[in-house]
């Protein structure tokens, strides 16, 4: 059975973010993911996660000015200067909080653009060498057109080529099987494909993104088959409960 980290912005999000990590080991979770953690001092992040004594699975890069409609930096080739310092940031963080992976947010611009392209694979080789000196993993994730229009990174053989193109060790896929089922389907093939380069896996159920076991796949298949790629990294359950984060729970012990 895969191990599971809780997603601290779709999970819990009935107390204020610091408490979500509290609550997520009360409810029986070892590790936690989030989007961002940048609201708050490192610090004060990295004490509320090892007093709930935890462990961060990943985070997010800073994203640009998310409420504006960003979402992430690195395709945009007019914002460079700003994706540098996004890259610092992130660094930062992540050696105070100890996460072992980040997840690089590709940004809003046309997936066919030879600038955004361009731009992407320079940033992705420049953001794979700084964590790797800083002894820490990075993720790309293609997400699907409906959740996020306009999204550069939506294509899964797209991301995995890539990710084989540039040989970065440290330099791997985040499969998120909720966004897989909606651009491409065949699960499970994919995920046997893909297996030596997926760096992290997060879960929900297809297409109302609420608890594994509730919507089209086989959850409970999808992760036999996780097991058997040889995954042992955290499954982030990155999906929204369907009414009070705890009511929701049953799933793990039903699969
Ligand atoms: O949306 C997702 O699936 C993610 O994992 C991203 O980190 C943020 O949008
Ligand atoms: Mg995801």
């Amino acid at each position: 059975m895969p191990k599971f980290a809780a997603n601290l912005s779709m999970m819990f999000t009935e107390r204020p973010f610091l408490e979500r990590f509290a609550a997520a080991a009360a409810a029986g979770f070892t590790a936690v993911e989030y989007l961002f953690p940048y609201d708050h001092p490192a610090k004060t992040v990295a004490d509320a996660l090892r007093s709930a004594g935890l462990k961060q699975a990943l985070f997010n890069m800073p994203p640009g000015d998310w409420a504006a409609g960003d979402r992430g930096l690195a395709s945009l080739p007019d914002r460079r200067e700003e994706f540098e310092t996004a890259l610092v940031t992130a660094i930062s963080y992540a050696k105070t909080i100890e996460t072992p992976l980040l997840h690089m947010m590709a940004g809003i611009a046309p997936c066919d653009d030879p600038a955004a392209i361009a731009c992407y694979r320079e940033n992705l080789k420049k953001a794979a060498d700084v964590t790797a000196e800083a002894g820490i993993g990075l993720v790309i994730e293609p997400i699907n057109k409906r959740d996020m229009p306009g999204y550069f990174l939506n294509d899964f053989d797209r991301a995995f080529d890539l990710v084989l193109d540039l040989d970065r060790p440290n330099l791997n896929l985040q499969f998120d099987v909720y966004h897989r089922q909606i651009l491409h389907g065949d699960v499970i093939t994919a995920l046997r494909k893909m297996a030596p380069r997926i760096g992290h896996i997060q879960i929900a159920s297809v297409p109302n993104r609420h608890e594994p076991l509730t919507g089209e796949l086989d959850d409970r298949r999808i992760f036999q088959e996780i097991d058997a790629i040889g995954y042992r990294g955290y499954v982030g359950c990155e999906y929204r409960p369907a009414a009070k984060t705890e009511e929701g729970l049953g799933w793990m012990a039903a699969i």
